[in-house]
Order: structure tokens, then sequence, then C-alpha cells
């Protein structure tokens, strides 16, 4: 895309590019099989987050913790059970039929899947893979698809000779590419990138990182980054939300959340990235449960904060989950009884 073609498609939508968030998540909570007269287990539960134009989020958590299932919410693939999503102000919660095809047809919002190798058919060119999402359903005509995709593939860093080529003759991180030329073609406004660099080296890894910082700036998109590795998002994330098991334990801007976590939880997670940077030098030693620990929390009620049986500090109050409590302005929550008060304990502990 040329740079007066990202600044048409920018200027097309003046209210999300000023201060509405491009895409905003009030109150979501997916459970998968749900039969009658039996309550299905959550596995999001209460999650709010927004993202805007020009902005990367970045959610981490651990395997299972519904980092996959938030974005597959925002796309109609999970089922919601309460909750709103809406995407550049539009409703997008539980579209179905015809709603739901029209929206992806449309390309607005893009999910790169987990492991590209996987996901790009080998018997296609690149060519074919990445002008696909044009042939499916925006209308664009024939002649045009192929300026397209040679544009795409330019943005990511590809010769257009590469169209001819099939996903067998590419490396991982050009296949990565591939994939990301093909979440761009259709001139998203919301791109949903599903651990974009689990299966990259360090050196693609960063290349294809990089990348995305720049895609959002030229394209002005909002993306969200899911990662279970929070070193990969520590530079590049402006933002930075906390799952642990389907609940948003903390949020806020990247470098307050990796600098100063106030839950546990993240905590522990910075502790354990030697790379992020940190203002506390918290051990994960000293983020282990005591003993003795609270006899509750070896088996927590189904009510009780998350994070409690795994965590130091837990008390009589965390048998009942903390909300989502605003830190020191919106833009920054946390989930935790201990919150304002861990710290002082842990630097006790430690002397
Ligand atoms: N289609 C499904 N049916 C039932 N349960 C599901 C389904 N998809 C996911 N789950 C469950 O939902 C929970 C969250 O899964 P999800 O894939 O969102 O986690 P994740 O954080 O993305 O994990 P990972 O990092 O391993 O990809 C898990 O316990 C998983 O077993």
């Amino acid at each position: 895309m040329s740079p007066s073609t990202a600044t048409a498609t920018a200027a097309a939508h003046p209210a999300t590019a000023a201060t509405e968030p491009l895409l905003r998540i009030s109150g979501l909570s997916v459970a998968y099989g749900r039969r009658p007269g039996r309550a299905a287990e959550r596995v999001l539960d209460d999650v709010s987050l927004d993202a805007r134009a020009g902005e990367i989020l970045g959610v981490i958590g651990e395997t299972g913790s519904g980092k996959t299932t938030l974005a597959r919410a925002v796309v109609g693939l999970a089922p919601v059970v309460e909750g709103r999503i809406t995407v550049d102000g539009e409703e997008v919660t539980g579209l179905r039929g015809r709603p739901l095809r029209e929206l992806r047809r449309s390309g607005r919002i893009q999910y790169m899947f987990q492991d590209p190798l996987r996901s790009l058919d080998p018997d296609l060119t690149v060519g074919e893979i990445v002008g696909e999402p044009l042939t499916v359903g925006t209308g664009t005509e024939r002649g045009e698809r192929a300026g397209r995709v040679r544009e795409a593939l330019e943005l990511v860093g590809l010769p257009a000779e590469f169209a001819e080529r099939t996903p067998g003759r590419l490396s991982g991180g050009q296949r990565q590419r591939v994939s990301l030329a093909r979440s761009v073609v259709t001139r998203p406004r919301l791109l949903l990138a599903d651990e974009p660099v689990s299966a990259l080296d360090a050196s693609n890894r960063n290349h294809v990182l990089l990348l995305l910082d720049e895609l959002r700036r030229s394209l002005g998109l909002a993306v969200v980054i899911i990662s279970h590795d929070l070193s990969s998002l520590a530079g590049i994330a402006d933002r930075i939300a906390v799952l642990y098991r389907g609940r948003l334990v903390e949020q806020g801007p990247a470098e307050d959340v990796l600098t100063s976590p106030l839950h546990p939880y993240t905590a522990l997670l910075t502790a354990s990235a030697p790379s992020v940077r940190r203002e506390h030098r918290i051990t994960p030693a000293q983020l282990r449960p005591r003993d003795p620990r609270p006899e509750w929390t070896l088996q927590p009620p189904a009510d009780a904060c998350v994070f409690a049986h795994r965590c130091p500090f837990a008390g009589e109050d965390c048998r009942q989950a903390p909300a989502a409590a605003a830190h020191g302005g919106p833009a920054r929550t946390v989930a935790c009884h201990r919150a304002a008060d861990w710290r002082e304990r842990l630097t006790a502990d430690a002397l």
C-alpha cells in the first residue's frame, strides 16, 4: 500500500483515529460446551479491554489462559455468553449467519492464526494465498487484485517474484511474512496476531515484530498480539493485558506493567523473563507460595481469586475473587486484593 493509500485509509475513519478505541471489549465471558441443565465452565470471565487505532496491545498469559479464545470471540468463532465487542464503533458480539459472513468478507478484521506453516495451503502460490481474502468477497477486480498482492508483499518486505513460489520453498520467517501480507491485503482496521513469532528463531522473530510495528504505524492499524512470551511483547506493545485462567488480572501501559507490576502473577512473569527490564529485582523464588499456606487455597472455592493457589500473599479475603479496579487512572487496572501491599510483604520476606 502506498503512503497515500495508507493516509486515505486512516482518514476514512476519523472517529477512531482520534480517541475512541477501535476495539472495545466489555465484560466478555465465553463458555464452551453449554448443555441443558449444566452450567458450562467459563474460559473467559468478565474481560474488558480496549485497543486504539495505531496501537499494539499485547495479550500475555500461560497456556490455557484464554488468549486464543479472546481473539476468536472477536471474529465470531467462540461462544460469547456475556459482554460486548465493538470494532470501529460497530457491534460484532455474537454475530451469526449473513452479518458474520459479511464482516469476514469485508476483511476489516483479520485474524492471523497460530502456526503459519500449517495454515498456508502447500499447493497454492504465494500470490494466490495472499490474494485469497480479496477473491472471497471484497469485490476486488482481478486486475486490481494482482496490484494489491504486489503492494502487500512489498509492505512485508518480500520481492514481487515471491508471488510465484509455493510455501514449500519459503523459510519460516518468509512464511510468516506471507501470512502477514495475506492479513493486510484487505486493508484491515484490526489485526489479531496469534503467537506470530513463537515458531521463529530469534532473528526472524525480531524482523516480524519490527514489521508489525511498522505496519500499525503506516496503516493506522490496531494490532493485538497474543503471546505466552513476555519478552516478545516488551519493546513493541504499547499496552499489555495479562490473562490468568480466563481472568484479566492486570492491564496497562506496557512500560508500567513490565517495570512495576501490580499483580503477583505479572510480577512472577517479569521475574521469570530476564530480558525484561525490571525496576524491582524480584526473583521467582520470592513469589513462591509460602508454607504453611492457607488450607483453603489447596482446593479453592469456585468464586475465589484464580491465582490464590499459587499466590504467596493469599489471605481470607481472597476467597472472593477481586474485581478489576482502576489504579492511578482508567488506563491501568488490576484484580488483586493485595495490589497495594504485596510489595511491602515481599521486601520484609526478602530481608
Ligand atoms: N473449542 C473448544 N471447546 C472446549 N474448550 C475449549 C475450546 N477451545 C479452547 N478451549 C479451552 O479453553 C481454555 C482456553 O484455551 P485457549 O486456547 O484460549 O488458551 P490459550 O491461552 O490461547 O492457550 P495456548 O497458549 O496454549 O494457545 C482451555 O482450557 C481450552 O482447553
